[in-house]
């Protein structure tokens, strides 16, 4: 975790004098955006986006595609406002820089990409990004035949000598530290001459539903893709080689962006409606339907979105959250203001995040009066009277947000640089004021 940065910018959480009532329209997937932004840019025909999400994340790996020689352009959408982006797919090539921001994504997914351009491709990013994991993607990429320069730990900054294309093949991995490595070798493996035959050897795979998001959409611009769950052997991903189709593809809201909105329903007993949930979905925020029920409230899924109203009581719960682990914070926050104790467990990968999310919650939550302490692989959480207080954020978008979260029932709640926000959710204090204007009287 980094050290407290300056408390300059601090951002009055509002407090929730009523139940909330609000519809909030969420932004798209960063998970989605940024996944269909690769495959567009490696396949063979132009493709189109639909409400992507415009937020760092998603804007880095843009601009790094670009870099790369890949065009993407702004689109008008049929309601004229914008909403697209063009993607023509080029000849990959260096020399190019890439800025990773502290985008998992960006660090993890690009990588490949680069070792099938032409030219070198240099890796750079926030201070942060120089301390997350990265040596199973350029470990794997090292033995499928990519060059890369590292300076010997394993991580950024880093250059890809591409060669114009990659032997590709069987590979072993540890994904213990993050799914986004075996996500990374599957999003380029079409493209590789002998595909990619990814075998996780670690003690645990954390994101689960990440890895599926990736094959959905990976089968879904026509490859093919073997995996346990399709009969495979457990912990084999295999991706053969081929042409990826151009595709429009309508981005889903973000569905752990939509965590904060619920929990104001949970937390003030009130309700609210996120339009177009999807009805089927890999994203992992779809489990908070099953999580937020347990804690207190209850849910609708119709044709127009999800219903979620809180019921006034919010249980804690005992929950292993590895395969939902960017769900932590918001669940973290909930369970700070319960009615009994919560564990949250699984989640040790957490402290190799944006932030020591462990360290960070713990900290900061107990500076506010509660009582958390961290566990091997998580967070105890006994619920305490909270008290106001600057809530650091570290950088992290969800620290951020799960501030904002416990300031809706503590009055005197201060966020610490919730521009971080902007992330994954640029708008985040707008429509979190928007949310709270349409309280009930
Ligand atoms: O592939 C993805 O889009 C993501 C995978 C997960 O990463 P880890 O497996 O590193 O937790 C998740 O936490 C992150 O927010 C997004
Ligand atoms: C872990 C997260 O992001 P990243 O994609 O940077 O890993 C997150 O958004 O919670």
């Amino acid at each position: 975790m980094a050290s407290n940065p300056s408390d300059t910018a601090l951002w009055p959480a509002p407090h929730a004098s009523a139940a909330v009532d609000a519809t909030v329209h969420v932004p798209g997937s960063k998970s989605v955006t940024n996944r269909a932004l690769v495959l567009a840019a490696l396949a063979s025909e132009p493709g189109w986006l639909r409400r992507p999400l415009r937020s760092r994340d998603t804007l880095l790996m843009a601009a790094a595609l670009r870099e790369m020689g890949v065009g993407i352009e702004e689109g008008v959408g049929p309601d004229g406002t914008g909403e697209t982006w063009r993607v023509l797919p080029a000849g990959l090539r260096g020399p190019a820089t890439v800025d990773v921001g502290n985008a998992g994504t960006v660090m993890r997914f690009l990588p490949p990409v680069a070792a099938l351009a032409d030219g070198p491709i240099r890796f750079d990013g926030d201070a942060r990004s120089y301390e997350r994991p990265l040596t199973g993607v350029i470990d794997a990429l090292r033995a499928l035949g990519a060059r890369i320069d590292d300076d010997g730990r394993g991580a950024l900054p880093l250059t890809v000598h591409g060669g114009g294309a990659l032997d590709g093949g069987p590979v072993e991995i540890d994904a213990s530290s993050s799914s986004q490595f075996v996500s990374a070798l599957l999003l380029s493996g079409p493209r590789f001459n002998q595909g990619v035959e990814v075998r996780h050897v670690g003690s645990s795979l954390p994101s689960m539903p990440h890895i599926r998001m990736t094959v959905d959409m990976l089968r879904a611009v026509g490859a093919q893709v073997d995996t346990p769950e399709s009969g495979g052997e457990p912990n084999v991903w295999r991706v053969t080689p081929g042409a990826l189709l151009g595709r429009d593809l309508t981005v889903e809201p973000d569905l752990s962006n939509a965590q904060p909105f619920l929990a104001a329903a949970l937390v003030t007993g009130g309700k609210v409606v996120i339009p177009d949930w999807p009805a089927r979905t890999t994203q992992p925020g779809d489990r908070l339907r099953e999580i937020f029920t347990e804690m207190g409230g209850s849910c609708e899924l119709t044709e127009y979105g999800l219903v979620f109203t809180g019921s006034g009581a919010i249980h804690g719960i005992d929950a292993e959250l590895g395969e939902v682990g960017e769900l932590t914070p918001g669940i973290a926050a909930v369970a700070a203001l319960a009615d009994s104790p919560s564990t949250l467990r699984g989640v040790s990968h957490l402290r190799l995040h944006e932030t020591d999310r462990l360290a960070a919650l713990t900290k900061e939550i107990n500076e506010l009066g509660g009582d958390v302490t961290e566990t091997a692989d998580g967070l105890h959480i006994r619920p305490r009277r909270l008290h106001g207080g600057i809530f650091h954020t570290y950088e992290d978008h969800r620290m951020a947000t799960a501030g904002a979260i416990i300031g809706l029932a503590v009055e005197g709640v201060q966020i610490e640089n919730v521009a971080t926000t902007a992330k994954t959710l640029p708008d985040f204090p707008d429509m979190w004021r928007g949310m709270l204007g349409s309280e009930k009287a």
